[in-house]
């Protein structure tokens, strides 16, 4: 166990300009293809996040035959997007993680690619990490029905390898497609290296195909960005800079803009990035669908909750096989503050009717970034707020304690 991280706070008014790390989901897309490409892809703005430097690492390990085992830690791309790599590659290896990743599904990709021609072997329990990956690959078939309201990643993992295949590869997306901007976002930086696909209904087909020589450059990541839209709305006043961030992104979470205008929050792009800054509006919309955008849950939710706003979300069946189950989490962590998180046929609304906020609280993470980060604003309007594992940041924002003590906040 690591130590804690105290926040206190005494200004609620914040202007800063803060430069966010690179998007962890871009950039561990972007490694993969360079991976593949034979040295003609390059990167720019690499993510600093720890589940991007733990996929670079591996795939560098790899590269240089030196793989007994790759783990992953936490980092559920780096599993998802390794499993069909290193599976293709013919690397042969054990793929692992944490106690955590153990228990996160991976059944639907090992059977496409069992399917179409990868034996990977289970190590100790049937449809979960660890996997045994084979020292050989023969396609078998260029075709395979996947089911897509699980888990994205298992549509990404494959298209990524999908051109390298010798004969391509078609998917069929089985059911309703979970978190849709992240496979369009894979698609899209496919594009940008030379890669032509066709989707039409549920299949996408990408043939065989060389990557063409290309930089991919990554755009700063969404989801750390809402935090910061967090701030603003609990702030008493805020203007916050935050560069090149795009209007038009790949990244599903800049939905933050829209979803963030219904809780005082208003964002103007200009040609280096976006401001965003704290306006009076009154509190609108009381229902939000997270299916596209799965990582601002825990940022949206905290925040409807610290206004009182008795919102409703659905779109979070993903939430539980996450890096912790975050519905239960975020269910725990509320109670402190005195509101509840109620299910009810897939929705889930908020009841605020015994909101209220100590001197002190202690927010647990559950070893997840997301909840330390989501519950970190509410030093706004918490004395002192502890945070448990200071450390679990880093998973994809390692300098945000920094970027919190930018904004005036006190840390120890
Ligand atoms: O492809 C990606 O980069 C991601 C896809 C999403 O997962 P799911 O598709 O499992 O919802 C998201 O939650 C995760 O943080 C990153
Ligand atoms: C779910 C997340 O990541 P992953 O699935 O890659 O572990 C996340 O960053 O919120």
């Amino acid at each position: 166990m690591g130590k804690n991280i105290l926040i206190s706070n005494s200004n609620k008014n914040i202007n800063q300009t803060i430069e966010l790390t690179g998007s962890k989901s871009e950039s561990n897309r972007a490694l993969i293809i360079q991976a593949l490409s034979k040295g003609k892809v390059q990167i720019e703005n690499l993510s600093s996040a720890a589940d991007t430097v733990t996929l670079d690492n591996i795939l560098k390990n790899a590269a240089a035959g030196n793989i007994a085992e790759a783990n992953v830690g936490p980092a559920g791309t780096a599993m998802r997007f390794l499993a069909s790599y290193l599976t293709v590659k013919g690397i042969n290896t054990v793929l692992t993680g944490t106690e955590r990743m153990k228990q996160r599904p991976i059944g639907i990709l090992v059977d496409a690619l069992r399917h179409i021609g990868g034996e990977i072997v289970y190590i100790e329990n049937e449809g979960f990490p660890p996997l045994q990956i084979p020292s050989q690959f023969i396609q078998k078939s260029e075709a395979v029905k996947i089911k897509g309201d699980i888990s994205s990643q298992y549509i990404t993992s494959l298209l990524l390898i999908a051109s390298f295949l010798p004969k391509g590869l078609t998917l069929e997306i089985e059911g309703e497609l979970t978190s849709r901007p992240y496979v369009e976002m894979t698609l899209g930086f496919l594009e940008q290296c030379g890669i032509k696909y066709t989707w039409n209904d549920n299949k996408i087909a990408i043939p065989h195909q060389e990557f063409n020589e290309s930089k991919l450059i990554v755009e700063p990541d969404w989801s750390a960005a809402s935090y910061w839209y967090a701030f603003a709305a609990l702030a008493d006043s805020a203007t916050i800079t935050l560069p090149y961030l795009r209007q038009n992104s790949l990244q599903g979470d800049s939905a933050i803009v829209e979803i963030m205008s219904h809780f005082g929050v208003k964002t103007t792009f200009n040609e280096t990035g976006l401001i965003l800054e704290k306006v009076s509006t009154p509190l609108d919309s009381k229902f939000f669908d997270l299916k596209n955008c799965p990582d601002l849950a825990q940022t949206v939710i905290v925040v409807s909750a610290a206004l009182g706003h008795e919102a409703t979300f659905t779109g979070l069946e993903t939430l539980k096989i996450k890096e912790t189950d975050r519905i239960k989490a975020l269910q725990e962590q509320l109670a402190k503050i005195g509101v509840k998180l109620i299910e009810k046929d897939l929705n889930y609304t908020l009841d605020c009717s015994g909101l209220h906020f100590p001197e002190k609280i202690f927010i647990n993470t559950y070893e997840d970034h997301r909840m330390a980060m989501a519950f970190a604003p509410l030093a706004l309007f918490v004395k002192e707020v502890e945070i448990e594992e200071e450390r679990v940041v880093d998973k994809s924002y390692p300098h945000y304690w920094e970027d919190v003590r930018k904004i005036g906040f006190t840390l120890s």
